[in-house]
């Protein structure tokens, strides 16, 4: 049974409907990534979860806790949710010490040890030990960052909610942060769901992503499931770099291979199954196609080649003018102008093309 249960969950701001049937089944203590482009409705869905909204539709449970759903709204303060936000937002007045310790409400923190027990425990793990004095003013922005996150933990909640927590940081301090962030939640035990934009931030951090787009879920798995096979096109290009070609479905190859112009390769079938004879997208990640001498696969020659460190993207042009990218090595990078053979090392995804009807014939790739 998962921990957090949200269900059919719509949300609407007047007339504009900004989520539409959301649902999440979260197993406990589980770093859940909310990944989408700008107003996909990622802030809004965290915000309904907190109660800060009114939902329309569906339900949120937490626990065995229905907060929200039917005639029930449990008041923000009552839902035992931890909130960070993208600007720490810590009170200017008071310490270090005192941030943290400002939700430690209600009858299992009233001792003044215990309070101050949890504080000096907080502040060690966000390494933050030696600054409890200091006000919010004397802080950098990750230090306030990660006041903000134990001053969310503090109170043990069932559910910690994180909106974009580390959009506002230099991209120096956001790598390091939030793997230490991702250590703390997972030291405490927390179920969290984190709003991010950024890609590489959901796959490294997350025990799970939800990939949203215009207010639905359009996928939930495992960082390398997203990645590895994605839903739609759209979600393999939002999540990492593709290669996309036209292909002919035929049913002659038993549904484990494709025609395109890189020949008939092996395929995997996501979503419904394309009609004999369609259309269909074929993606693949840049690093399932592999570059050998020539002679070995299809002819093609290197058009650009751009160079990250350990590894390049290298662009080639086929035979007959197909453009297509293959992510090696350094080590093992060709040069520009250099005539290659590509080779397939992965099967190709195959999308159904709704509409797009039955196939001109393949233009056939030059083999050796
Ligand atoms: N209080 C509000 N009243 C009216 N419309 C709103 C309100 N809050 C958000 N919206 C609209 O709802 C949609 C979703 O907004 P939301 O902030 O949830 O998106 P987001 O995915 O978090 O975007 P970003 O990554 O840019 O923060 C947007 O079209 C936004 O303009």
């Amino acid at each position: 049974m998962s921990w957090v249960n949200i269900a059919d969950l719509s949300v609407a701001f007047g007339e504009l409907p900004v989520l539409s049937r959301v649902g999440l089944a979260i197993p406990r203590g589980d770093i859940v990534a909310v990944l989408g482009p700008s107003g996909c409705g990622k802030t809004t869905l965290l915000r309904a979860i907190a109660g800060l909204v009114p939902i329309a539709d569906g339900e949120v449970r937490v626990g065995d806790r229905l907060l929200s759903g039917g005639k029930v709204r449990v008041a923000p303060e009552r839902r035992g949710i931890g909130w960070v936000p993208q600007d720490a937002a810590l009170f200017p007045h008071l310490t270090v010490a005192e941030n943290i310790a400002f939700g430690l409400r209600g009858p299992a923190w009233r001792s003044p040890e215990a309070r101050a027990a949890r504080v000096t425990e907080l502040a060690g793990l966000v390494g933050l030990a030696d600054h409890v004095k200091r006000t919010p003013a004397q802080l950098s922005g990750g230090q306030a960052q990660r006041v903000a996150l134990a001053r969310a933990l503090a109170p043990r909640p069932d559910l910690v909610l994180l909106d974009e927590p580390f959009s506002a940081l230099d991209p120096m301090l956001r790598v390091p942060l939030r793997r230490e962030v991702a250590d703390v939640l997972r030291d405490q035990r927390s179920t969290a769901l984190l709003v991010t934009h950024d890609q590489q931030e959901a796959l490294s951090l997350a025990d799970h992503v939800a990939v949203m787009m215009g207010g639905r879920v359009l996928q939930w798995g495992t960082p390398a499931e997203v990645y590895r096979r994605p839903a739609t096109p759209w979600v393999a290009r939002f999540v990492g770099d593709t290669v996309e070609l036209d292909g002919v479905w035929s049913a002659d190859a038993g549904g484990r291979s494709v025609d395109t112009v890189l020949g008939r390769v092996p395929a995997e079938l996501v979503g419904e199954a394309p009609a004999s004879g369609s259309r269909v997208r074929v993606v693949f990640r840049p690093e399932w196609l592999r570059i050998e001498p020539e002679g070995v696969g299809v002819a093609a020659t290197v058009t650009e080649l751009s160079f990250v460190g350990h590894e390049g993207l290298v662009t080639l042009e086929l035979t007959g003018g197909a453009i297509v990218r293959s992510r090696a090595l350094a080590l093992e990078l060709p040069r520009p102008g250099q005539v290659v053979s590509v080779t397939v090392r992965h099967p190709a995804l195959v999308y159904a093309h709704a509409g797009l009807g039955a196939a001109a014939p393949m233009p056939q790739p030059s083999q050796p």
